[in-house]
């Protein structure tokens, strides 16, 4: 083919996707159906990244849509803003669309993110704690499963689904001889809201005992825990009860005695609460609250111009070079998340922020925090950073926020990994409101 012949090919090629777009925006069934039986490719992208199962759903062309995915077009494509189809639907209330995009996607099935950490499987059946006889007949039925940790809180795992991780769990007759020894037992929960379906215990082995326990998985490991690399990559629900154990076996070791009396404590409950041993104590009086296990909530914030067009990012000194995320800070007593947000973004960047959105949570066992994710809208724009706290902050544009997400950024700017909640804010800020 000479040039212009080539250029004559492309020329119609891009004509046919045009109007594939069009057909897709306008809902043309028929010429969605004839153009897709020749040059057009279902998966075309114009300059911005758009499909035509995006024009689609812009405009609830859900007819269109069922073809296009018939055919066998890719639902979890991102456009260049880093939105799906489901996205653009959803943003457009288009509830028909996204609900039929939801089935074919990816995505999270919930109407908010669901992040790390927080997809326990278990029914935590608190009203069974404390049943100290069915605790003890429960840990020794043959389906029970304890999830093991040493004594330095290293979690024995093996290879899980999909290049992930999981416990290697272990039973009452293969603990018996660690169990002897009366060491920390956690009642974690049961498989189901069913009483008699399997139960899950979490235990901290004594110290000399990681290798017996390991015998049972030949592939069985105790992972590090700094860096965090192995806990960061577990299977999702495994990670839900690594961060329910960790955190309550962290409290039962760190948090041993009376904090009304400083005196010693007995375990009870499956592991949640610590009774004081002294019979005179006030704590056996009213105030029972001083003994349960701990929980510090902390908020995370994306802070949002009052244009909504840039998003406020900062780095500590202790990220990985060239690594900015959002903004956080633990809460205080006696305040709302409205102000611990409003506090800690002026603390630490001079920002003033006044409306504050939820957006989601994340428990972070590291040990005990737990993180609220928010929307923060500024009022203000000038920064000043609190150099104690942050090494840097700055405003980003959604365009090199989109960059930072798909790892493009031309300084080599990037942001925490997909299982850290900074993550899932600042694509939710990107797909919600970019360029609709
Ligand atoms: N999942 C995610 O994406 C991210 C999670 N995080 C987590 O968010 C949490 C809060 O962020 P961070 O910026 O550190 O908090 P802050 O901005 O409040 O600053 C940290 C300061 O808080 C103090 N502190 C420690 N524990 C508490 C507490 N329970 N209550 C009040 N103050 C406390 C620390 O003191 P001291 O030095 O004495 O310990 C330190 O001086 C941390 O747990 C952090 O790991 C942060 C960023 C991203
Ligand atoms: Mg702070
Ligand atoms: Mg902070
Ligand atoms: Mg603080
Ligand atoms: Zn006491």
């Amino acid at each position: 083919m000479t040039s212009t012949a080539a250029e004559k090919a492309n020329n119609m090629t891009q004509q046919l996707t045009d109007r594939f777009f069009d057909s897709a925006a306008t809902g043309n069934v028929q010429e969605i159906k004839s153009l897709m039986g020749g040059a057009v490719e279902v998966n075309s992208k114009n300059e911005r990244g758009w499909t035509a199962l995006m024009f689609a759903a812009r405009n609830g062309q859900l007819p269109v849509m069922e073809v296009l995915i018939e055919k066998g077009c890719d639902v979890n494509i991102m456009n260049a803003s880093g939105q799906t189809a489901l996205d653009i639907a959803s943003f457009w209330n288009h509830t028909d669309c996204a609900t039929f995009l939801q089935k074919h996607s990816t995505q999270s099935p919930y109407d908010q993110a669901v992040n790390y950490y927080s997809q326990n499987p278990l029914y935590r059946a608190s009203d069974l704690r404390k049943d100290s006889a069915w605790l003890e007949a429960a840990m020794k039925k043959e389906a029970t499963k304890f999830i093991v940790f040493s004594k330095d809180f290293r979690p024995l795992l093996m290879a899980g689904e999909g290049k992930k991780l999981k416990f290697a769990t272990l039973t009452y007759s293969q603990l018996a001889h660690c169990l002897a020894k009366k060491p920390e037992v956690v009642f974690l929960g049961l498989e189901t809201w069913d009483p008699h379906s399997s139960a899950w215990f979490a235990v901290k082995i004594p110290e000399g005992d990681e290798d017996a326990c390991k015998e049972h998985h030949s592939e069985g490991y105790f992972a590090e825990l700094f860096p965090r690399r192995d806990v960061m990559m577990m299977e999702d629900t495994q990670a839900g009860l690594f961060a329910e154990a960790h955190s309550v076996l962290v409290w039962l070791d760190r948090y041993r005695f009376c904090p009304t009396c400083g005196s010693s404590t007995t375990i009870a409950e499956g592991g949640y609460k610590r009774v004081c041993n002294d019979k005179e104590c006030r704590s056996h009086n009213g105030v029972h609250n001083t003994c349960y296990p701990r929980v510090d909530p902390s908020l995370i914030m994306l802070v949002v111009s009052p244009d909504n067009k840039r998003c406020l990012l900062g780095r500590q000194k202790r990220f990985p070079p060239k690594m900015y995320s959002c903004l956080a800070g633990f809460m205080e007593p006696g305040e709302c998340i409205e102000d611990t947000c409003r506090r800690e973004v002026q603390e630490e960047s001079g920002v003033k922020v006044g409306r504050v959105d939820y957006h989601s949570s994340q428990p972070w066992p590291f040990p005990a925090t737990l993180m609220l994710g928010c929307i923060a809208h500024a009022r203000t724009e000038d920064v000043k950073i609190d150099p104690e706290e942050l090494e840097d902050a700055r405003w980003f544009t959604r365009a090199e926020v989109a960059q930072m997400l798909a790892g493009q950024h031309p300084d080599g700017l990037f942001l925490p990994p997909p299982q850290a909640i900074a993550r899932q804010l600042v694509m939710s800020w990107v797909t919600r409101t970019a360029n609709l």
